[in-house]
């Protein structure tokens, strides 16, 4: 016999449990289905422990270069003792707990759809007048000759390690390639970061990977751009990957960070009449439904697989089932590479606006050449801006920051973008002395509007 609910969410990571607590809030009779934990990736196995261990990266670097301090000594035991508390030791039974405290009924279980508003999960048949999918991504795996054979991490290995290993080869020169070589190597890994693309970070504007670029290579990462791996052998304790340039490359444990795709197969989407895009996600629409009463967030629909955006079409949906549907926009949201330091970005690339047959001037501002805020904070100091304006409309359209903490100054360009202040009336705002934040101000000055 089946069970009915209002709701039923399907895999219960930040997507999932914003959905979950909103609905149950909103007085939904609420099912949540998670075959693994309720968290999903990024509480144990990617934003939360890497950015945890990350941290004392960052924090041993600014003791090295804050002038009058010095003898910071990074801790791996410890380090690591902090990033398995933060990811609650692999248990969500707090989590279980917590669902079923506020009403939820919890099921942890795999669910596939067996047809429009319908469920499987085990033994039990659920029915819901809405269906709420958020499976989330699988990392992905370049087809290597060869990569059964040596030691290959993916982000679930690499952040749940309990040794570092001495050398590491890293595949991917983006977000997690860029992180995971960073937080390696500042725990004293040899790494080797191999990255197909011409520039690292190659989404983002051409400055942004010859800085991400420079500020690993200062952290002892050996990079080698424009080379795909193409193979992979043992050689005795070694993993060795081959590159399409000839060459080779060796280390105790390859990681790979070459990107993620949709969870989506063998879970009944085509039976439920779902849609599938060419790369395998769950199409939505501007409120996040994928038709038939059946949502869709997160990673799974791949617009922009970010924590912050599973969080934000877990709002959206939920906001058209409880009857107060918003269009999402995505405009403004931004893109932060906790590196060290920061790479950030919001809105439009210069290309992505040429593209787009947008007219714009573009600012580029060395903070040290122009604030205070860089020089007390750090001797020989770092930093970078980048503004694109639409010349015609006279708002901003695009925004990138290198620098420390650019992860949380980013956010005046991102609500600059989305909310479409005019530049007029940026230049007008007054910045706090000395922060990071009268960067805006001096490169604002720089466009040629
Ligand atoms: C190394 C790394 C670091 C990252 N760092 C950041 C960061 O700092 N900031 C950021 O914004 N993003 C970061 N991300 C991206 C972020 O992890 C994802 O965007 C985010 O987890 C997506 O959330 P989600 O809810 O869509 O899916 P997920 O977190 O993948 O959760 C999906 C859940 O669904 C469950 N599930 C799947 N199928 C089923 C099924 N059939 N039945 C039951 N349950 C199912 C899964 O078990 C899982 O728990 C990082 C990614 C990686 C790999
Ligand atoms: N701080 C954050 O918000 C954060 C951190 C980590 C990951 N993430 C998210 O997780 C997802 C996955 O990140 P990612 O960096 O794995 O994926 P990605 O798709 O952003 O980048 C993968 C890179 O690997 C390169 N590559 C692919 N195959 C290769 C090969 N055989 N040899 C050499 N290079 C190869 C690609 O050219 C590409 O640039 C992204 O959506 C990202 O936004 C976010």
């Amino acid at each position: 016999m089946s069970e009915h609910f209002d709701v039923a969410v399907l895999g219960m990571g930040p997507g999932g449990e914003v959905a979950a607590s909103r609905l149950l809030a909103g007085g939904k009779k609420v099912v949540v289905l998670e075959r693994e934990l309720i968290g999903g990736e990024c509480a144990y196995w990617a934003c939360i422990p890497s950015k945890t261990v990350l941290r004392p990266a960052e924090a041993s670097t600014e003791v090295e270069r804050a002038a009058g301090i010095g003898g910071a000594e990074l801790d791996w035991e410890k380090a690591r003792e902090y990033r398995d508390y933060m990811a609650r030791n692999l248990d969500d039974s707090g989590q279980v707990d917590g669902y079923e405290g506020q009403g939820a009924t919890v099921i942890k279980a795999e669910a596939r759809l067996t047809g429009p508003g319908r469920l499987q999960a085990g033994d039990r048949e659920i029915t819901a007048d809405h269906i709420v999918t958020a499976t989330g991504s699988d990392a992905v795996t370049p087809p290597l000759d060869g990569i059964d054979q040596i030691t290959a991490w993916s982000n679930r290995e690499t952040y749940t390690a309990r040794d570092l290993p001495g050398r590491a080869v890293v595949v991917g020169g983006s977000a997690v390639g860029t992180e995971t070589a960073t937080f390696l190597a500042r725990f004293g890994v040899q790494v080797t970061l191999v990255h197909r693309g011409k520039r690292l970070m190659d989404r983002e504007d051409a400055r942004v990977g010859e800085l991400a670029h420079q500020h690993l290579v200062d952290a002892g990462v050996d990079i080698r751009l424009g080379a795909s791996a193409i193979g992979a052998r043992r050689d005795g304790a070694d993993s060795v990957i081959a590159l399409d340039d000839g060459t080779e490359v060796r280390a105790d444990v390859v990681i790979i960070g070459t990107g993620r795709k949709a969870r989506t197969e063998g879970f009944g989407f085509e039976e439920a009449g779902v849609q599938l895009g060419k790369r395998g996600e769950v199409v939505v629409d501007e409120n996040c439904s994928a038709g038939n009463n059946l949502w869709a967030i997160g990673d799974v629909t791949g617009v922009m697989p970010f924590t912050h955006v599973a969080k934000y079409q877990g709002r959206i949906a939920t906001d058209a089932i409880l009857g107060k549907p918003r269009p999402a926009t995505y405009e403004g949201i931004p893109r932060v590479v906790f590196a060290d330091p920061e790479i950030a970005a919001a809105g439009l690339t210069e290309e992505q606006a040429a593209r787009r047959g947008i007219r714009t001037s573009a600012a580029r501002l060395q903070l040290a050449s122009a604030i205070a805020r860089p020089w007390t904070y750090e001797q020989d100091p770092r930093g970078e801006l980048g503004l694109l304006a639409d010349v015609d409309r006279k708002v901003l359209v695009g925004a990138w920051a290198v620098g420390p903490h650019a992860g949380e100054w980013i956010h005046q360009a991102s609500l600059a973008i989305r909310t479409q202040i005019p530049v007029e009336t940026l230049l007008d705002q007054v910045a706090q002395f000395p922060t990071y934040h009268e960067a805006y101000h001096e490169a604002l000055e720089k466009l040629e509007i």
